[in-house]
């Protein structure tokens, strides 16, 4: 798990850092430039200061000034990013680079430590302003550094727009080694890439101009990587993020952070000698004929993540579809609430899965209100995905018997149906940030639910109703857009029913299902559809060393 702050953490962080005596600003600064000169030469080693005074340019770079150096183009922002960038200046001058510096903004108004380390600057070179870097229309450089603007970025950027379709272009253009063909520049951004809110991920939006900010190959950030890295468009406008120690403590009492889902521990799924039914087991509810495919995705996947035993319970039409298609999961007659009501007599039951391929029908309604303990029955915890989901939004009177052993997985269109108004929010054009992200709209849903939400997408979201919050990353090292594919959210749903059968709380099923689930998709890559999701468990599990 690592933690991800907002803007107002880390301030808060490194005030207290500073109140404290351990550190000063000044100190703060110099090791933040200074970790992205290492992070620089760690991320392309070929340029790294060699033996001799002046590294040599590697020859894929199309060198053309006389002195054959290595160059750096810094854009030096207003604050204290800024102030990064006239460190960065120094250190690549220092290490014998050709360095040209370009500020946005008036000196005279600088923070006091990025104003200092422009003076620090202006004693080894010259500083113009960004308008004359902008008005060559040559890139110069052979890495540019982004300090135009960090965790203050409070609204939108104007006159930047050339800028940011340029480093768009240079981005795009990738060529094995360096990341960029002959004559254009590695991008390097300093803590976030200029243009993105840190807490949100989403670009400040301007009408003329798309895209909205920097793009860049590498950012490096600071202490611990910050929201907007994960959440929304973030995580397009740079191909890789490095968090660089700035010798900074987090306390953990003075800052609730979001955190991301790693792998479990090696022996979380262990069986042990016991029987199949002390190993959990779930129930899923199928829809009617033609329908079942989601609920046997679901129970699939629920089987292959360990639950002892699964049945998928659907009405008398459906028996002899789904007795076709399974043989390890067992099937039961569930027409109405009465069946169920016999069904959940078995109280081995331990968890249920119900809403993928459903239907949106009376019996679907009384079912759900079975199951969320109308008429007495025992709450069980229980996975409400897809048709159950939309069900819960129609119904006030359901959505008010959700308990705090259930877990909801809506995908962004069903979480607009269940929480409009928080959808709104979070979806709404803003000016003024820090906007309102994926994390707080997830947050408010979950308390208003009272219970578990994971929110799907590229990035899943899941929080509790204490304000317990996660994220499983699916961007960068985890990318998988591959998972994007009918059918698998069905098997997620089925994966965290699994777990729950085992015995674990649900948030805690909820984030090793998601992470799981990716794992899985990462394990297959390309070509995938649902069905291999569960069968990539076993290979995922042995990895694992579980
Ligand atoms: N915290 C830490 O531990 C560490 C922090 N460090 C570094 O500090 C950075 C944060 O610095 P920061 O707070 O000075 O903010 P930053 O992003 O430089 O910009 C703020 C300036 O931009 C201005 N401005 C805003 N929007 C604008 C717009 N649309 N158009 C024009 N101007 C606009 C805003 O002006 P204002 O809104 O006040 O008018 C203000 O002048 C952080 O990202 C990291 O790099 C490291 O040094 C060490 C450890
Ligand atoms: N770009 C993406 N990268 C990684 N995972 C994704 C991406 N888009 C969607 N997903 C994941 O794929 C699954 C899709 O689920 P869902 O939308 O319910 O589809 P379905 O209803 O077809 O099963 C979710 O787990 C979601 O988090
Ligand atoms: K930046």
């Amino acid at each position: 798990m690592t933690e991800l702050l907002t803007a107002a953490q880390m301030r808060a962080i490194e005030a207290a850092a500073i109140a404290s005596g351990e550190v000063t600003g000044l100190e703060l600064m110099e090791r933040a430039g200074r970790g992205v000169v290492e992070a620089i030469f760690e991320e392309w080693p070929e340029l790294a200061p060699s033996w001799g005074p002046t590294p040599k340019p590697p020859e894929y770079l199309l060198q053309d000034d006389e002195e054959g150096k290595l160059r750096a183009v810094v854009l030096c922002g207003p604050g204290n990013n800024g102030g990064d960038g006239f460190v960065v200046a120094r250190l690549l001058h220092e290490a014998g680079w050709g360095v040209e510096v370009f500020l946005y903004g008036d000196a005279e108004k600088l923070p006091q430590d990025a104003r200092a380390n422009y003076e620090r600057w202006m004693k080894a070179g010259t500083i113009a302003m960004l308008d004359t870097y902008l008005a060559r229309r040559k890139w110069g450089c052979d890495i540019l550094i982004d300090a135009l603007f960090g965790t203050g970025l409070s609204r939108p950027l104007c006159g930047f727009g050339d800028l940011f379709w340029n480093t768009s272009d240079a981005r795009d253009c990738h060529v094995p080694q360096f990341g960029h063909p002959r004559g254009r520049p590695a991008i390097v951004s300093i803590d976030i890439t200029s243009g993105v809110c840190s807490d949100s991920g989403r670009a400040f939006n301007l009408e003329d101009c798309n895209p909205n900010a920097i793009s860049a190959h590498l950012t490096v950030t600071f202490h611990r990587a910050k929201l907007g890295h994960f959440l929304s468009e973030g995580p397009q406008y740079t191909d890789r993020v490095i968090v660089k120690d700035v010798g900074l403590t987090l306390r953990p009492n003075e800052v609730r952070p979001v955190v991301t889902i790693s792998a479990p521990y090696a022996n979380w799924l262990e069986k042990d000698d016991d029987h199949k039914y002390k190993h959990g087991h779930v129930l899923i509810l199928s829809g009617g004929v033609g329908s079942g495919g989601a609920a046997r995705l679901a129970a699939r996947g629920a089987l292959r993540i360990g639950a002892g035993v699964v049945t998928v319970g659907c009405p008398a039409a459906a028996l002899v579809e789904n007795a076709a298609q399974l043989n390890a999961v067992m099937l039961r007659e569930i027409g109405d609430s009465g069946d169920l009501a016999d069904v959940l007599g078995d109280e081995r039951i331990n968890a249920l899965c119900v809403g993928p391929g459903l239907g949106l029908g009376d019996r679907e309604r009384e079912l759900v209100s079975f199951i969320l303990g109308e008429g007495g029955v025992k709450p069980r915890p229980t996975v409400l995905d897809a048709d159950a989901l939309t069900l819960l939004a129609a119904d006030q009177e359901l959505f008010s018997r959700l308990h705090s052993d259930c877990v909801l997985t809506p995908h962004a269109g069903e979480f607009a149906r269940l929480f409009p108004d928080i959808a709104e929010k979070l979806n709404a054009p803003s000016s003024v940030g820090p906007f309102y992200s994926k994390v707080d709209a997830t947050r408010d849903a979950a308390r208003r639910a009272g219970c578990v939400v994971l929110f799907k997408g590229a990035n899943t979201v899941i929080a509790d109703p204490k304000g317990g919050c996660s994220i499983n990353t699916s961007v960068y090292d985890r990318r998988a857009p591959w998972l994007a594919t009918a059918g698998s959210g069905d098997v997620l749903a089925g994966f965290i029913a699994g777990i729950m059968a085992r015995q674990f709380a649900p948030v805690y099923a909820a984030w090793m299902g998601a992470w799981l689930h990716t794992e899985c998709a990462i394990k297959f890559g390309p070509g995938l559809i649902a069905e291999d999701l569960p069968e990539q468990l076993p290979a995922v599990f042995r990895d694992l060393g579980v």
